[in-house]
This record gives structure tokens, C-alpha cells and sequence, in this order.
């Protein structure tokens, strides 16, 4: 029996006040070390720096002519050219050369006419000192090149080098030790059984610490266990500025941080209002601050920077760094939790001259919501949350030039999508594809509500038998689009290799009580699947599975996978990818529904063109299952 009781309530302190009283309780011993200005790069000066030399530190020609002395020149003039002898009255000079005393002015060289080998002639007067850089003209000896608390660029390497300023001192990076804990964990390398998963927070977590300008130690995963946790936490307390010990800081029957570093040191915090992030601890072990980050990656990278970003920048003596902010349309309804700040991760796409943003998946355990997100939105304790066409700011993860030349791609999903949308960065870097799987139906919609360019449909009108055209002419009347038909493909039974069931048809799945792996609404795939019911006369109650929906078919097909009784329905390429059993159903449509602004707009031309290439046709015909239909024209609505 572990000695620690299972805490359950954990506080809801607002994150600014946690992050106030962390910094009240960080006394940062800042320790300096001099390292070469030539890998300073990025690094923060511990004292003002002041220059070794001056640049330049000779009085040196600013142009390529002659040296003279100015007061010998000033009776020329063009109706009385003065002539000058080498080595006597003028030398030459380069841009750089050293102006010997006693001469006290340049003449470039084009004002200077040659008569002979050894004398030239002027017809202008030349002022003292022009063009000559004096010494210092640049850098003075001993004066400051930089205050203390100064991020080094390479700009200032150029002049650190020219001042002859080789060493400086520098604030030593905190030394961050990084503890992952977790009975589960197991590295990349082993294989992960049921039950087992990667232990990856810590290779994101150095990461982060390191461009934030941190000095990272990741430790090996330490067990749940006690005994094993405290000296981790107190070895590491011992050898570093800043730890940070992952996972194990919610409510669990082994999340023990909390306890032990009660029992070994002091708690600041537990629990803090936001949505995701809550569990965070902070506290103090020796004097050594310890962060406690949730286990759920999204969670987890959000509250390092709001905590572990802090007390790098507080050490360093800098201030933290700001993202660009936007303002940005609320294209999908977005809620929040009272009382606590909710952050939603966001995909941002520029449509009619508007940033709308739409919430990515909410679920803290989902990293490729933060990689694929564009910003980051933050629905205050105070408010209830955003409806769709409210404006709010975002924070932009990516550059705004990259949010503005990206399509935004709605509807269907498909693994050609991926391959366009690879082919087409091929073709211009600027452009990119911003996909969001939302189903035919969704597609269609978000097209009528200015929500995406660009929309895959695949939706079959069980009267006439036909796909797409009666849904537009149903359902966006009075919106100028364009149907681009793209490709067929086949549709059918994704089965477990062998097909142990021996599925052939809707009957069988209905008969043999397999578990199917259906589709969201709207999506082009469930379409088919419900009229396939219709005609057979099969109700819902009869399908087992019928109320779990699947997003795309990638997730159907992986559900299939890990289920001997599992059966769903969609492409050959999904089954072909996921090493299953297909039986073919249906031959359809799959067609790209575009706003006509877009079709003649610069990317959509540049799209078109991708599909039309020889290389695309290839690469589309070794995934196998489709065939392009290109011969046939656009459709104008
Ligand atoms: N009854 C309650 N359960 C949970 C609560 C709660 O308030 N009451 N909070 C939930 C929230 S919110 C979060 S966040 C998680 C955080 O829990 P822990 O910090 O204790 O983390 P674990 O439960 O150990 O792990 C969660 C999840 O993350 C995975 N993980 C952990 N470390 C790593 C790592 N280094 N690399 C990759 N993945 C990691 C771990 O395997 C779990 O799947 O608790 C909720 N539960
Ligand atoms: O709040 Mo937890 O931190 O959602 O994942």
C-alpha cells in the first residue's frame, strides 16, 4: 500500500497568479561564463560590453583616387588645371588604404585626369578631411557596444569581431533537468504492447527548453513509484536551476508528485484554471523551483511555456517572447468553461478577405492539433464563449503570409488530398493545402458559408443515381461555384485480413452481428452506406457499431484493423494502406467543388494545373483504386 492518499480536488488558481507567486519564490543564481563572440549567437550578455579596438583605427580612404593635402589644392579651377607629381604632392589610395600623413583629403578617381606616368591634374579644389574615414568613424575604443541583458544577433558578432572584442561574458544557460514518469512509458525504440505507450513529452520538452535558451537533461523514465520519484526529484533538484517532472499530476491512483513534494519540500500550486493544463504543480524542493506538467502532450506543451518559458526568460534576464496577435472570425461555434481560460487550438484560413478560424480537435491528448494548428485562441474565465461570426484575437503560430496563401479545403477525406496537396507545394512553395475532414455534406456548406475554397464531394443522389450536381443545385443556389471532376474510386467492404467473418454484403454484416465501423453524418461514405440499408430493407438497430462514428477513412480502416469482428465501408486505398481485405461495393464519384473565385484565382489555376500533370496521374495511379477523369470539363453553377 503506498502511503499517499489519492488527492481528488485539485485548485482552480488563475494561471497568472500562479505564475506571480512562482516568480516570487525563483531566486535565479545566474552564473557567467565567457565564451568566443563568434558563438554568441543568441546568447545574453552578463555585462555591457565595451569595444577592444576602433574601426577602423587608422585614418583610411573612403574611396579609391588620390591622397593629397586639401590646402594644396585650392587654387584649381577649370580655366586652371593644377598639376600634382606622384610621391611628392598626391599617392594613390583604395577604398581602405591608409591615408598617410601629411595628406588630408581623397580625390576619387574620377575627378582626377592622368597626364603622365608620374603627374596627374585636378580642376577642383578638394575640402580637408573628405573622404576619409577618420578613426572611430564606426567604433571608438572603449565605448560600450552593448548593455548587459542584450541578445546577441549576428549582426552583433559582425561588430563584436571588427572591435576585436573575442570573448565575452555571457549568462550560463539554466540547467534544466526533464523527468518523465510513468509505469507505461517505454521509448520509441521498444516495441509499445497494449497498455504501453511512447514516452515523447521529453524529446518535445528539450526541445522547446532549448530554443527558449535553456540548458536540457532528460532523464530516463522513473516508475510510479515513490521511493524512486522523490530521489529523482531531489538529485535533480540538486543539479539544476529549473526541473520539471512530467505526468503523474492529476488525480490518479499513482499520481504521487503532489505528495512527495509536499513531504520533501513545498507546494505553491496544484491545479490551475485553464482548459487544458489544469494539474500543473509547482513547488519548491531545496531552492530549486519544480515544475509538475500534465501527461497529455497538448496539455503538457502549453503549460511548459506558460511555466518553464517563464523561469528560463527570469533567469536570463529577458523579457518573454510575443506572438503575433490577429483579429479573426469565428467560423464554428466555440465554448468554454466558465471560470476557467479555455485554449483552443485553431486553423486559420483567409477567405473573402477575412481570417476565419475554426477550433481544431479539443482533446488534450491530440499533439497533431497543436502541429497542425495556426494559432491559438483564448476564450476568457468570464465568458461563455465565441459564436460563429464574432471576432476574436488569435495568436498566430505561423506567419501570416503562409495563413494567407494556404487553401482551405473542406469536405472529404482523401489520401489523394494529401498527395495534391504535396505536389502542389512541389510546384509553388507559397501554396499549401489546410485540410479539415469534415464529410461531403460539411464541405458543401462550408463552401455556401465562405468557409473554405475548396470542398471533395462525393454525395449520391439515391433517385437519379447521380453524384454531386443535384446537391448543388439543392443547396447553393445562388452561389457561383465550379465542380471539378476528379476522380473515381472504388468504394467497399474494408475487412480484417482473411476476412474471418466471410462478409460478401450488407446482409452478412447484419446476419453475422460484425461490428461496424460507421461514418459521420454528411459524409459521402455514410450516404451510400444508408442507401444501401434503404435498399435492403436493414433498419440501424439491426447494424452493431451504427451510433460510433468515424471521421475519416484512415480511422475506420485502423478501427477494422484491431478487431477480428470489425468491418467498415470505404476506399481501396484506405484498405490497401492498412494491409486489409477488400471487397469492392461501388464505383463514385469524387469530384472538387470550388467558388468560382477561387477556380480562376492564381492557386486554383496552379492546383488544376497539379492535376493535370503527368506526374500527379502517376503517383495517383500506384495507390491504386482510382482513375482520374480529367477528359471531362468543370461545371459552372
Ligand atoms: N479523475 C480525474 N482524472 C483526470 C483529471 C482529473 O482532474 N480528474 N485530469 C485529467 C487531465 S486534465 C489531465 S491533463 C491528465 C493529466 O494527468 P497526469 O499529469 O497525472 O498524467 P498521466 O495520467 O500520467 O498521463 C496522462 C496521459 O499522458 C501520457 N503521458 C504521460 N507522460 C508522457 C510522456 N512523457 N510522453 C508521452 N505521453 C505521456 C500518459 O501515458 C497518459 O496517456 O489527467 C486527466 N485525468
Ligand atoms: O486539462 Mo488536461 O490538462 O485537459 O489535459
Amino acid at each position: 500500500m503506498s502511503p499517499y492518499k489519492r488527492k481528488i480536488y485539485l485548485e482552480n488558481k488563475p494561471r497568472q497568479e500562479a505564475r506571480h507567486e512562482m516568480l516570487a519564490n525563483f531566486q535565479p543564481k545566474r552564473k557567467v561564463e565567457w565564451i568566443p563572440s563568434v558563438s554568441a549567437l543568441g546568447r545574453i550578455t552578463a555585462e555591457p560590453i565595451f569595444a577592444q579596438s576602433s574601426m577602423p583605427h587608422f585614418h583610411a580612404s573612403a574611396m579609391d583616387g588620390i591622397a593629397i593635402v586639401a590646402e594644396e589644392t585650392f587654387s584649381a579651377h577649370e580655366q586652371n588645371p593644377l598639376l600634382l607629381r606622384r610621391n611628392e604632392d598626391f599617392i594613390h589610395v583604395d577604398t581602405g588604404n591608409e591615408v598617410p600623413p601629411p595628406f588630408n583629403a581623397v580625390i576619387m578617381i574620377e575627378n582626377v585626369e592622368e597626364r603622365d606616368e608620374d603627374s596627374v591634374e585636378i580642376i577642383e579644389p578638394a575640402a580637408p578631411w573628405q573622404h576619409i574615414r577618420p578613426i572611430g568613424e564606426d567604433i571608438v575604443q572603449e565605448e560600450m557596444l552593448f548593455p548587459q541583458g542584450h541578445e546577441i544577433r549576428p549582426v552583433d558578432i559582425g561588430a563584436l569581431v571588427a572591435a576585436r572584442t573575442l570573448t565575452i561574458p555571457v549568462i550560463k544557460k539554466p540547467a534544466v533537468t526533464v523527468i518523465p514518469t510513468g509505469n507505461e512509458l517505454v521509448s520509441a525504440e521498444d516495441a509499445a504492447s497494449v497498455g504501453q505507450l511512447i514516452e515523447f513529452n521529453g524529446s518535445a520538452f528539450v526541445n522547446y527548453i532549448r530554443e527558449w535558451g535553456g540548458d536540457p537533461l532528460l532523464t530516463p523514465v522513473v516508475k510510479d513509484d515513490p521511493e524512486k520519484i522523490k530521489a529523482a526529484l531531489l538529485e535533480a533538484a540538486n543539479t539544476s536551476d529549473i526541473v520539471v517532472i512530467n505526468a503523474g499530476s492529476s488525480a490518479g491512483s499513482k499520481d504521487y508528485t503532489v505528495h512527495i513534494l509536499q513531504e520533501i519540500g513545498t507546494v505553491y500550486t496544484h491545479g490551475i484554471a485553464t482548459r487544458p493544463g489544469k494539474p500543473v504543480i509547482i513547488g519548491k524542493v531545496n531552492s530549486t523551483i519544480v515544475v509538475g506538467i500534465p501527461g497529455y502532450p497538448v496539455s503538457a506543451y502549453l503549460s511548459l511555456e506558460w511555466f518553464v518559458r517563464l523561469l528560463i526568460c527570469e533567469y536570463l534576464g529577458v523579457n518573454e517572447p510575443e506572438r503575433q496577435k490577429l483579429k479573426v472570425k469565428i467560423g464554428r461555434r466555440m465554448v468554454g468553461s466558465m471560470g476557467a481560460e479555455d485554449f483552443i487550438r485553431v486553423s486559420i484560413g483567409y477567405i473573402n478577405g477575412e481570417y476565419v478560424a475554426n477550433p481544431l480537435s479539443r482533446a488534450a491528448g491530440v499533439t497533431m492539433s497543436l502541429v497542425r494548428a495556426d494559432g491559438l485562441l483564448v476564450i476568457p474565465p468570464d465568458i461563455l464563449g465565441y459564436e460563429q461570426g464574432e471576432y476574436a484575437e488569435a495568436e498566430l503560430y505561423k506567419p501570416k503570409h503562409e495563413i494567407e496563401n494556404a487553401i482551405v479545403f473542406s469536405g472529404s477525406h482523401d489520401l489523394t488530398i494529401d498527395l495534391l496537396s504535396s505536389k502542389l507545394k512541389a510546384e509553388n512553395r507559397s501554396f499549401s493545402i489546410q485540410a479539415s475532414h469534415t464529410g461531403s455534406m460539411a464541405g458543401m456548406m462550408a463552401i455556401k458559408k465562405g468557409e473554405a475554397h475548396l470542398a471533395a464531394v462525393h454525395l449520391l443522389d439515391p433517385e437519379t443515381k447521380e453524384y454531386n450536381t443535384s446537391y448543388i443545385k439543392r443547396f447553393l443556389q445562388g452561389t457561383e461555384v465550379v465542380l471539378y471532376p476528379f476522380l473515381r474510386r472504388k468504394q467497399g467492404w474494408l475487412l480484417p485480413q482473411g476476412n474471418p467473418l466471410n462478409i460478401q454484403s450488407l446482409l452478412d454484416i447484419v446476419e453475422k452481428q460484425a461490428q461496424y465501423a460507421n461514418r459521420q453524418k454528411g459524409a459521402g461514405t455514410r450516404v451510400l452506406f444508408d442507401m444501401m440499408m434503404r435498399e435492403e430493407g436493414v433498419s440501424p438497430q439491426q447494424i452493431t457499431g451504427y451510433e460510433r462514428e468515424m471521421f475519416s477513412h484512415l480511422s475506420v480502416a485502423a478501427e477494422v484493423k484491431g478487431n477480428p469482428d470489425g468491418v467498415g465501408l470505404g476506399i481501396y486505398s484506405a484498405a490497401k494502406v492498412m494491409k486489409l481485405d477488400f471487397i469492392p461495393v461501388a464505383d463514385e464519384h469524387y469530384d472538387l467543388l470550388m467558388t468560382k473565385s477561387f477556380f480562376e484565382s492564381e492557386q486554383g489555376q496552379t492546383l488544376i494545373k497539379v492535376i493535370q500533370s503527368d506526374d500527379f496521374k502517376q503517383a495517383v495511379e500506384q495507390i491504386g483504386g482510382y482513375s482520374l477523369v480529367q477528359e471531362l470539363e468543370p461545371l459552372f453553377f
